[in-house]
């Protein structure tokens, strides 16, 4: 299991749409792709935190979980960003035809709003969703990289310091809850990482042309 996450892991981090961005090589039509797409994703996964920020006021043992979660709503904003970006890139957001890994990404989503869903599993879900965009993004700024200057600003929505300060405090809700999980809501927790993990690469590759 262990070994599958870590293949897994590596596989939406350092996916070839990511790699291609970092080297230069990116297809600027996959970019307007993954653009449009993710607009459409987004607004299911806004609503998807809120349930997360429900289920912290009711669940959480600690006050401050609502305050990271409603931080990462409100200051990270990603619709608005999504417009802005949009209309730099020339790319129409409405009647965006929703590819299916999308389709399928955001019915996960809806499925872990349910209230039954437990608040560890979906904290959990929520800290992978991140931290992937964080990795992968972080990447692409790293020292060697020969990301284009145009898709900096985009690296560095989700690849800078602060946003992956953020993550780790997600991580650090996770960790807690699941130490105190039951053993019925670890293996959740942990099945809802791993598809979380294969929906990302299933996303890229839709971007990426290779779905
Ligand atoms: C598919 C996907 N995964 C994660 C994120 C980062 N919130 C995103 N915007 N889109």
């Amino acid at each position: 299991m262990w070994a599958k996450k870590h293949l897994l892991y590596t596989e939406a981090t350092r996916h070839p749409f990511i790699l291609s961005i970092r080297d230069g090589s990116v297809d600027l039509s996959s970019f307007k792709r993954w653009l449009g797409q993710d607009y459409v994703f987004v607004r299911e996964f806004v609503p998807f935190v809120a349930s997360v920020l429900i289920k912290a006021s009711k669940k959480s043992d600690d006050g401050n979980d609502m305050e990271v979660i409603l931080g990462g709503l409100a200051s990270l904003n990603e619709i608005a960003w999504f417009k802005s970006e949009a209309s730099k890139w020339d790319v129409p957001l409405s009647n965006t035809v929703v590819h299916k890994a999308n389709q399928n990404y955001r019915r996960f989503l809806e499925n872990l709003m349910l209230p039954e869903v437990d608040y560890a599993v979906a904290i959990t879900a929520f800290w992978a969703i991140e931290a992937v965009y964080q990795e992968s993004f972080a990447h692409c700024l790293e020292d060697g990289s020969k990301t284009p200057s145009e898709l900096q600003d985009t690296c560095q929505r989700w690849g800078n310091e602060g946003f992956g300060e953020y993550c780790r405090s997600l991580q650090k809700i996770a960790n807690r809850c699941l130490e105190k999980a039951s053993s019925d809501v670890l293996t959740k927790a942990e099945v809802t990482f791993l598809r979380v993990l294969e929906h990302e690469v299933e996303f890229w590759n839709m971007s990426h042309g290779c779905a």
